[in-house]
């Protein structure tokens, strides 16, 4: 087993020595001899290994914040193609959201074209930006834009430098000139997921030159397992500090070392999901019989909404699926669960008969809208977002509706199995999925996903017990809930 997972690291481009020194440190914590039989061995070596990959990825310290009031100057360092450009723009969008004054400086007076690109991306985001087309020396550019930003009182200055010279040499003094030049609080290195085994060597060799204090990693969307982002930080002990997760300007998600282990071992925390469910009492049986009947009303609505409150941080309950989290991307607990509050506010303004109906009755009597958004305090808007959600959930449940019944009886089939055998199966077919590579987090077959975990295929794939298959309709909720692009039901990034 233990052959296997390093194996495994290894093909995900873990470097080498580390793997080595991980399966000692395995050897050494698990003390094979000694365990009661009864120990599952296999969950406690992949516990183990989980363990000590999430312990070397930690950073352990609070990640840099910047201070509101002063010019907090952060500059990029990596290789060309690897996303500079486009993680500062993301970078300072991020900041810009939670309120400070950000702008961009191009210190890349080596690509022809590279200001030109940050314009754009600057422009689109509607961040302010500085460069020059005629001064040749990067360092007097940085150092202008740093100084022109500090007097009007800019709050994030972010430096992009160049990724491409001739000759490395070249590139790591002009490195140091810049640094020199601006005097950065942070020093932030970019590292492409898909580098792989390079990946050691190369932040070493930044780390010596530009000494960085964080690193992100961009591209997890793609294939590249990020093995190579572990090793990076084992061997400069830098923490990552973000992620990028698409070629989107929302695409930058905060990193967080659970998820990003199990997507690496291609596990969800599975296990964990169907206990914090199972312990939450969820009153699903109403909902779950109106799906079954093709029916979904605003009170279903009402019910699911308060369930997924119930079930703590959103984005905890995505890092216990693989991928999800990643999915979705940029989404705050803060912002997320306001806004569910503020929708729950909504349902609990309506008359018994609204909440009971399919909706129409707004329709028919739009007023009804108006009483409603001024009785909960909300706007007409958001109500209107509220009957989206319903509509698009009540045209899924009528989809569902002879699907609901297979489900039902698959669930009372399973209700006296051997809920250990299912969910190691359900864990294998994660385990598959996540690992086979299947475009990522961000390309995640949420069809599979939510058939697998409602187990409509009456297989070992569902969970028994109550609650979890309405995972179904949670899922789609939560996608098409993500606060700030698009609203209700607006996503479709990250894929
Ligand atoms: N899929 C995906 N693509 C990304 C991500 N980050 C950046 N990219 C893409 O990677 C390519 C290179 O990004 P740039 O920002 O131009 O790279 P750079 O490091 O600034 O390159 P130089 O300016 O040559 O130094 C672009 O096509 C980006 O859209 C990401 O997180 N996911």
């Amino acid at each position: 087993m233990i052959k296997e997972i390093c194996a495994a690291l290894l093909e995900a481009d873990v470097n080498v020595k580390l793997v080595g020194t991980l399966r000692k440190s395995i050897k050494a914590t698990v003390n094979f001899k000694e365990l009661p039989p009864a120990v599952n061995k296999k969950r406690l070596i992949q516990k183990t290994v989980f363990d000590e990959l999430v312990k070397l990825v930690d950073p352990h310290a609070e990640p840099f914040k910047p201070k509101k009031g002063k010019p907090n100057v952060i500059m990029f360092v990596g290789l060309q193609g690897s996303g500079k450009t486009t993680t500062c723009t993301k970078l300072a969008r991020h900041y810009q959201s939670r309120g400070f004054k950000s702008c961009l400086v191009c210190a890349d007076t080596f690509r022809a074209g590279a200001f030109d690109q940050l314009k754009q991306n600057a422009t689109k985001a509607k961040i302010p930006y500085y460069g020059s087309l005629t001064q040749t020396d990067p360092a007097v550019v940085a150092k202008e834009g740093v100084d022109k930003f500090k007097k009007e009182r800019f709050e994030i200055i972010i430096v992009d430098t160049s990724g491409r010279h001739r000759q490395e040499q070249e590139l790591f003094n002009e490195m140091v000139q810049i640094q020199t030049a601006v005097k950065p609080d942070q020093t932030i290195m970019v590292l492409d997921a898909t580098i792989g085994q390079q990946a050691e060597a190369q932040s070493k060799a930044f780390k010596e030159t530009a000494d960085y204090g964080a690193i992100i990693i961009t591209k997890t969307d793609g294939h590249a397992s990020g093995g190579g982002a572990i090793s990076a930080v084992a061997a400069t002990h830098t923490p990552i500090v973000f992620i990028g997760t698409g070629e989107h300007m929302l695409d930058l998600e905060r990193f967080s070392p659970q998820p990003f282990v199990s997507k690496l071992l291609g596990m969800g925390d599975m296990a964990g999901l169907v206990e914090h469910v199972q312990s939450l009492k969820l009153d699903q049986k109403d909902t779950m019989k109106h799906i079954a009947e093709g029916v979904f009303t605003v009170r279903d609505l009402r019910d699911q909404l308060q369930n997924i409150m119930k079930m703590g941080p959103l984005s905890k309950m995505a890092g216990m699926i693989p991928g999800l989290g990643q999915m979705m991307g940029g989404m705050d607990d803060e912002e997320g669960s306001v806004k569910m509050k503020r929708m729950i506010y909504i349902c609990d303004s309506m008359t018994n008969k609204e909440l009971d109906s399919d909706g129409k009755i707004f329709v028919e009597q739009p007023t009804r809208m108006t009483r409603v958004a001024l009785g909960s305090g909300t706007s007409v808007r958001e109500v209107e977002d509220v009957l989206s959600q319903q509509r698009m959930m009540a045209g899924m449940a009528k989809k569902m509706g002879g699907m609901g019944k297979n489900m039902q009886r698959a669930q009372g089939a399973m209700a006296g199995g051997n809920r250990q055998q299912q969910m190691a199966a359900m864990q294998k077919r994660m385990q598959s999925m996540g690992g086979a590579g299947r475009g990522g987090p961000g390309g995640m077959d949420m069809g599979a996903l939510m058939k697998m975990m409602g187990g409509s295929d009456g297989g070992a794939g569902g969970m028994g017990g109550g609650g979890m298959p309405d995972m179904q309709s949670m899922m789609k909720m939560m996608g098409g809930m993500m606060p700030g692009d698009g609203g209700a039901g607006g996503r479709g990034r990250g894929r």
